[in-house]
């Protein structure tokens, strides 16, 4: 199963400026020689990996780019300048194919790298080049050659890093919906039904988290029963779960407590047969619904099934409908994926020291290097 956030662009680099026609003037010669300069090149359009960013969601709003002409040639022979190319930054892991002919035609794996998906054209010869003997046909001189257009499919893979779980009717969608700044269009699905809800939460300009909640998990999901177990390898590359619960579940004869309990457990059984790793994983509980329960029950409600659960990990009190107590979960659900992200990449460090490798430089990667440049055409 994959998860593919998709996104289709147009590129087209800039066009070579012309070269000039122009002569010296000359006492008393009408047309003295040929000095009509060269057009600057266009310029390119390229790719760049960049790490800060997690979704293609931004392409819905821009798709087109483009890359600036390159300016003509001019008298006295003076060079036209050449146009500015144009970078566009796409997510770490983004696969980009040409649509005319379903190629890949790069791999966006490393931060900073950078691939020319569109090459500018080339400055037109102004007449200077054509100088004849007699002087008799200085007016040639050729035109700049177009800039490169293509259609470019981008694919990433997405990979959700808070996952929410949960009875169905819990409010994983609504929870979705409440934290999430742009939701993005997952395609390449095998279902056409159940489609996991996704939503980027934007802490900051560039800090920000995928989170995905995870449709289908019943009991039995583990052995296959329903999609669930489809889902539940998408768990295991989460590296937080926000477990969600209904705190005013609707069953006559049970005792709210302890039905939120059982709950909680019919997942965490789900999770543990699956594999009980899983219930290592960092999980926090998060009791929706707090407006459907009146305020002095709620604090007994929600104490008496941390007890009964024997819960040590986080908890929080939100009402995803109203946006209540949301944002709190959010924020500390970035920092905790910060602090991840950090002991991650020590790790890698010491891993690297340990084999007497040297360990990756996160900021040396941006400084985009020449030998970070790929061509599309290569
Ligand atoms: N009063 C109240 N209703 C809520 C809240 N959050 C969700 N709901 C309602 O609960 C119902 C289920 O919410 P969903 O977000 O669809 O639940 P879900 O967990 O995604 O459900 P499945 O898609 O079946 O897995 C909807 O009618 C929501 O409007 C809340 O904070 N307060």
């Amino acid at each position: 199963m994959k998860l593919v956030d998709e996104a289709e662009i147009l590129v087209k680099a800039g066009n070579g400026g012309d070269g000039c026609v122009s002569f010296r003037r000359e006492k008393f010669i009408p047309l003295g020689g040929p000095n009509g300069g060269d057009g600057g090149n266009g310029g390119s359009v390229w790719l760049v990996a960049d790490e800060n960013l997690n979704t293609l969601v931004d392409f819905r709003h821009e798709r087109k780019f483009n890359a600036q002409r390159g300016q003509n040639g001019m008298g006295s022979q003076m060079y036209g300048r050449g146009g500015d190319d144009t970078e566009i930054r796409v997510p770490v892991g983004t696969v980009v194919i040409n649509v005319a002919t379903d190629e890949i035609i790069g791999d966006m794996t490393r931060h900073g790298e950078r691939l020319r998906v569109a090459q500018g054209g080339r400055g037109g010869l102004g007449n200077m080049h054509f100088k004849s003997s007699t002087n008799r046909t200085p007016r040639r001189f050729t035109p700049g050659t177009e800039g490169e257009s293509r259609e470019l499919r981008l694919e990433l893979k997405l990979l959700a890093d808070v996952g929410l779980l949960g009875f169905p009717n819990a409010g994983k969608s609504t929870f979705v919906r409440a934290v999430s700044a742009a939701t993005p269009r997952v395609a390449d699905y095998p279902f056409t039904t159940l489609y996991p809800n996704l939503g980027v939460v934007r802490i900051e300009q560039d800090r920000s988290f995928v989170i995905a909640d995870i449709p289908g998990l019943i009991e039995g999901a583990a052995e296959g029963a329903g999609l669930g177990v489809l889902f539940l390898r998408h768990v295991q590359r989460n590296r937080l779960l926000l477990h969600l619960v209904d705190v005013a579940p609707f069953e006559l004869d049970v005792d709210p407590v302890t039905q939120i309990a059982n709950e909680v457990r019919a997942i965490e059984r789900e999770l543990a047969k699956f594999d009980p790793e899983l219930l290592r994983k960092p999980r926090w509980l998060v009791f929706n619904k707090a407006d459907l329960v009146p305020e002095d029950e709620l604090d007994a409600r929600v104490a008496a099934v941390l007890e009964a659960l024997d819960w040590t990990q986080p908890h929080f009190v939100v009402s995803a409908i109203s946006k209540t107590n949301t944002w709190p979960v959010c924020q500390q659900a970035m920092q905790h994926l910060d602090a991840v992200r950090v002991a991650e990449l020590e790790a890698t460090e010491e891993a690297a020291a340990a084999a007497g490798a040297p360990g990756p430089a996160p900021g040396s990667a941006s400084d985009a290097s020449a030998g970070n440049d790929r061509d599309a055409n290569a």
